[in-house]
Order: C-alpha cells, then sequence, then structure tokens
C-alpha cells in the first residue's frame, strides 16, 4: 500500500495485463488501463488528494444517496466517497485480479445500511455495487457509479444510447423523452436518463461500451465554462476533457430495501476500438 503526500491511502495494482490505482477512501478507482488500450478514466491534474474531500475524477462512489441528502444533513453524493472502506478479498489469475471492498454505516438514520464493491479488472472492467439493509427498518437509498472519462475534446465527443429514453433535465427539472440518436456535447449538461445499458462512448482518446444489471438510470453530466469555475479540485478549463456517464440508481430509479433485503447494481466497460484506428 502506497500514500499521496498528504497521507491518502491506495493499492496500486501492477499486472502483466493492466494497471490500477485504488483509493482507500472511497474505494475510489482512479486508474484503470490494459495493456495496449488507452486510460479507461479521467482525474483533473487540479486534484491535491487531501484526506475527507472527495476525489474529483475516477469513479466517486456516491452512495447512500445522490445529489443532495434528502435529509438536508450530510453532504452531496452522500457518505461513502470521503470515508475509508476496507479491503476484504484481493484475487489474482494469469488474466485477471480482483478486489473487493465494503463500507457500513454505523450512526444515524440509515444505520445497518452497508455497500460491497467489488473491482474485477482485466481486459475490462466491471464493478459490482451490492448495497444490503441489515437494519430492522426499511430503508431507501440512491447510488451512483460517477465514472469519469478521459474524452480528449468534449467537442468530438459522441454518446449513443439515448434515443427513445425518458430522462428529467437536472438544470431545469423538466422531463423529456430524447429524440438524438447520438448526443453531442457543446453546453452543460446534467440529465438522468431512465431505462437501462448499453451507451457507446466514443471520443478520440476512448470509444467505450457500457452495460450495466440492476441499474436503471444513468446521469449524463458534463459542468461546460460556468459551472466548471464553481467545481471543487477541478480547473477551468477541465470540462474540455471529460464526460461523465454515471451509471445508478438515482432520481425516480432510487431503491427501498427492506430489512435483510439487498439489491445488486453493476457495469462492465469494455473497449471499443478507436473511430480513427485502422
Ligand atoms: O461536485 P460534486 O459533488 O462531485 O458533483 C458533481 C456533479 O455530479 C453529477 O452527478 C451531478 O449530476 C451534478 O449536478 C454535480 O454537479
Amino acid at each position: 500500500m502506497a500514500h499521496t503526500a498528504s497521507g491518502l491511502r491506495y493499492f496500486e495494482v501492477q499486472h502483466p495485463l493492466l494497471s490500477a490505482r485504488i483509493f482507500e477512501q472511497g474505494a475510489q478507482l482512479v486508474q484503470f488501463q490494459s495493456v495496449g488500450k488507452p486510460p479507461m478514466l479521467w482525474v483533473s491534474e487540479a486534484e491535491p488528494f487531501k484526506p475527507g474531500a472527495a476525489i474529483r475524477g475516477g469513479i466517486p462512489v456516491c452512495w447512500p444517496w445522490f445529489g443532495p441528502d434528502p435529509q438536508g444533513i450530510g453532504p452531496a453524493h452522500g457518505l461513502a466517497r470521503t470515508q475509508t472502506w476496507q479491503l476484504y478479498l484481493a484475487q489474482q489469475t494469469d488474466s485477471s485480479v480482483c478486489l473487493g471492498f465494503r463500507f457500513q454505516i454505523t450512526e444515524s438514520s440509515m444505520a445497518g445500511l452497508g455497500a460491497e464493491l467489488v473491482f474485477e479488472l482485466s481486459d475490462r472492467l466491471r464493478l459490482t455495487l451490492i448495497t444490503h439493509n441489515r437494519s430492522e427498518k426499511r430503508l431507501t437509498f440512491s447510488s451512483a457509479l460517477h465514472s469519469y472519462f478521459p474524452v480528449g475534446d468534449i467537442r468530438q465527443a459522441l454518446l449513443s444510447g439515448a434515443a427513445g429514453r425518458q430522462y428529467t433535465d437536472s438544470l431545469s427539472s423538466a422531463q423529456s423523452t430524447e429524440s438524438e440518436q447520438q448526443l453531442v456535447f457543446d453546453q452543460e449538461v446534467d440529465r438522468i436518463y431512465y431505462g437501462s445499458s448499453p451507451w457507446q462512448l466514443c471520443s478520440p482518446t476512448l470509444c467505450l461500451n457500457i452495460e450495466s444489471e440492476g441499474s436503471g438510470s444513468t446521469v449524463v453530466w458534463n459542468p461546460w465554462i460556468e459551472k466548471s469555475a464553481r467545481l471543487s479540485h477541478f480547473n477551468p478549463d477541465d470540462y474540455l476533457r471529460m464526460l461523465c456517464v454515471e451509471t445508478a440508481n438515482c432520481g425516480a430509479d432510487s431503491r427501498l430495501l427492506e430489512p435483510g433485503q439487498q439489491h445488486v447494481m453493476a457495469v462492465e466497460y469494455s473497449y471499443l476500438p478507436l473511430a480513427n484506428s485502422p
């Protein structure tokens, strides 16, 4: 285990077929690359990696709520991304590495809710987020795997998979049905798309297929120019280089768990050939 100058601890994974870096805080994967393929995740160069502060990039885990705390007390996007998760599983084969982390809420009205996050790293990346209710009451939660992808130039990125889906525009609260086959980006976007996968992202630096299970919502987010200035750990022109496509259970797709129940949400990101490759 290594740590940053500011004291945040992380696991560095070096395997003949892949490399990855996962912080204990938030069980946050900040780097993943399969051999011969481009880096899959984006992290801001302005990120200071400070204990207790959310890391801007990689795959923050928003849990057990997405967006503002429904009770109006806690931080945006839940408690999990600034807390230390425990490593409980580490396995390696000739072609893959598997790591599992867990986090449990012990205080507050959500005490008894726990999460496990399993990373399967190979020629692709798979994350499984299991939420369980070990309390004696019904609990509602929402979540998102808030993945930041490096797109080189957002103005040349294309995202397919939205056509025909209902969405809530979080900037205006309007509900609509998507008519575009491919989303292009030329202004701030912050939407919750309902329905299930797949999505395809194609950009100058990365093309990916995104498929999920147990998720009925996907957040598509880029802050563009004005909001970039208000974001923590974000350079003014960082919006040009990233796009978030967040596999979620959020908005109207938030979930209710009875005592003893669990919910499994998984996502697999697999590389597609770059559009300009032979
Ligand atoms: O700055 P934060 O808390 O990491 O949130 C970043 C963004 O996360 C997105 O998921 C939300 O849809 C945006 O509204 C939000 O601005």
